[in-house]
């Protein structure tokens, strides 16, 4: 017999993007890691855009809304936010529902900076903040090359992929 609530099913797919224009006086955060080279992007929170599309895909999975329903971007709390923190409340919520990770796989896109050299510091931070081992985050990117409004260099785009496993242990 079919059953499609949540929680009745051992797999849930999710899928999350965001995207933040640069504003180079703020600093640059990208998948929980400070990169100090470039400056940063403009938003309410500290604008991580790869953990903010990550959460909207961990979610999406369970069809528990957006980050802008569970942190509005007219709450003063959520001004400057720490993104791993709000990723660690967004990884409760899962937990609570009976989930856990699978595996996360997602794509920055960014003219600039390099992502390469800062992939494992951000799968370190990423996997501790969802109780998750490193194998099981990936983290990749690509330019724009030079088209539309990242290949000019306006901004950084996000997109993320979740599995999430039925917690049966
Ligand atoms: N912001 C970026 C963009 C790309 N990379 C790495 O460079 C490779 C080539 O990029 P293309 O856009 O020419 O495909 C890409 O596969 C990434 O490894 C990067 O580190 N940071
Ligand atoms: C986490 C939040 C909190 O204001 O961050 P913002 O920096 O506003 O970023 P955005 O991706 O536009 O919306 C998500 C918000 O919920």
């Amino acid at each position: 017999m079919a059953c499609y609530g949540k929680g009745a099913e051992r797999m849930r797919i999710g899928y999350g993007f965001d995207v933040h224009s640069f504003a180079e006086e703020r600093p640059l955060l990208l998948g929980g890691v400070r990169i100090a080279e470039h400056g940063g992007l403009l938003g309410h929170s500290d604008a991580d855009v790869l953990l903010h599309a990550i959460m909207d895909a961990l979610l999406g999975a369970l069809a528990l809304g957006d980050i802008g329903k569970h942190f509005p971007n007219t709450d003063p709390q959520y001004r400057d936010a720490d993104s791993l923190l709000l990723l660690r409340h967004v990884y409760a919520m899962i937990r609570n529902e009976g989930y856990k990770l699978g595996n996360l796989d997602t794509m920055v896109l960014a003219e600039q900076p390099k992502i390469a050299p800062h992939i494992s510091a951000m799968q370190r931070q990423i996997a501790h903040a969802l109780e998750s081992h490193e194998g099981q985050i990936s983290i990749k990117a690509t330019t724009m090359e030079k088209m539309g409004f990242v290949g000019r260099g306006e901004g950084i785009a996000a997109q993320a992929v979740v599995l999430l496993l039925a917690d049966t242990d």
